[in-house]
């Protein structure tokens, strides 16, 4: 088995966003809302976090099956829109898994976990028809979920949800039944989140997670339900409420999450939002894999680009512990010129710095909270 097996798990989510609903508050910057599910407090790893909808990539999701899915006119292509040459490509996506044989590709299969995730978590089903594929394109706008009227009645579909739950291969079979699709085209790769050492969770759970953006623009968010299980709570926030409720001790979000909400931060519009994803999506992403500086008053996620980022991060743990310094955040702060890094003061006093330039035409966080007062250093703030 591959170091990328053994020291980590390949997992998928879904930074899911829907408006068009008209229902949100005219004060409101926002005019869409992001899904975020509350773990259970039972779960071996982020224990009680908020998180977006996601989880471990199943042999299931790679089947072959899937090519030999509907449409009647012969086998699914699954084509996705090429990435630019030069583009950013993470170790997941390139990496050759011949244990599985003739899987699908892993651009496809990741898009598949995160959709299948999504209806197992919080019950929303991102379907399009077979014999609409062709005519399926990100260029027309944010996605449209299944008619309400294609989908089997309510306890049915309960009852579907709960044999995903218990056999992931059992998604294909709901797929067939429905003559539909997963809404592969609906997500665009957004970035790659490696749990950083010292961050895994009992049993020593590491996720090497591909994040997507799907935009869901018509007739407002879809009802979300937990499945009393995994997840208890199924909320849909604007980027804004999420970080304040975060702020306020509310909930509380990892890092990675955290830092992506601040991304949002950046667009107000739906329609915004979706135009830069979809656009951006050919770029590809690089992975991250944060690395854990202690200083004597809280601690530092740094990230790639950072100057106090290691030429070699230590991406297995099994060469040197956790990064520590005597020196307060503050010093730490000043000292640096070129800032990528996550502060944390406290469990919920986080604050993302950022002065480089993006890649990969991504877009850098906003730096949300103004009262914190000590975001001197950062460039990318309100
Ligand atoms: C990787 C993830 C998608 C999470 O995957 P999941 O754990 O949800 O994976 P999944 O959905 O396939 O797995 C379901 C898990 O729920 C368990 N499960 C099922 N039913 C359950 C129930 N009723 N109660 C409790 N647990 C239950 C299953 O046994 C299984 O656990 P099991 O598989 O264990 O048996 C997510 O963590 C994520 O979005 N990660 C992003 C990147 C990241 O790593 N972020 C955090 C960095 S750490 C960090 O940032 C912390 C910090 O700095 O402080
Ligand atoms: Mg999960």
């Amino acid at each position: 088995m591959s170091s990328r097996v053994r020291h980590w798990r390949e997992a998928a989510t879904v930074l899911l966003a829907a408006g068009g609903g008209g229902g949100g508050s005219s004060s409101s910057r926002f005019d869409y809302k992001v899904l975020l599910l509350r773990r259970s407090p039972r779960s071996a790893f982020l224990p009680s976090a908020h998180v977006f909808p996601g989880g471990v990539v199943d042999a299931a999701d790679f089947s072959a099956d899937w090519l030999h899915l509907l449409p009647p006119e012969g086998p699914l292509p699954l084509l996705l829109p090429p990435l630019r040459a030069g583009a950013g490509r993470a170790p997941l996506f390139a990496a050759e898994r011949p244990e599985l044989g003739t899987a699908l590709p892993a651009d496809v299969a990741f898009r598949i976990c995160a959709i299948r995730e999504t209806f197992e978590e919080a019950g929303v089903l991102l379907l399009v028809e077979a014999g609409e594929v062709a005519s399926t394109s990100s260029a027309q706008g944010p996605a449209r979920l299944l008619a309400p009227e294609r989908l089997p009645p309510g306890p049915e579909l309960a009852e579907w949800r709960r044999r995903v739950q218990r056999q992931p291969a059992a998604f294909l079979q709901l797929c067939r039944h429905l003559s539909c699709v997963p809404n592969l085209w609906a997500l665009h790769e957004w970035s790659n989140w490696l749990t950083p050492v010292g961050r895994a969770g009992r049993g020593g759970r590491r996720y090497d997670t591909a994040f997507y953006l799907c935009c869901l623009g018509h007739g407002g968010p879809p009802e979300a339900s937990h499945d009393r299980g995994e997840v208890t709570a199924c909320q849909w926030s604007s980027p804004l409420e999420a970080i304040e409720l975060f702020k306020s001790q509310d909930i509380w979000i990892a890092p990675p999450q955290f830092y992506e909400l601040c991304r949002l931060y950046n667009f107000s519009s739906l329609h915004d939002l979706h135009r830069f994803g979809s656009e951006r999506a050919v770029e590809g992403c690089e992975r991250w894999m944060p690395v854990i500086l202690v200083a004597s008053d809280g601690h530092i996620q740094l990230l790639p680009g950072d100057e106090l980022y290691p030429d070699d991060p230590d991406l297995t743990g099994e060469r040197k512990p956790i990064l520590t310094s005597n020196k307060k955040i503050e010093d730490l702060m000043k000292e640096a010129r070129k800032l990528h890094r996550i502060v944390a003061r406290d469990l919920h006093n986080v604050t993302v710095c950022v002065n480089i330039q993006p890649k990969y035409k991504h877009v850098n966080p906003l730096v949300v909270d103004s009262k914190v007062g000590n975001n001197a250093d950062c460039n990318s703030r309100l």
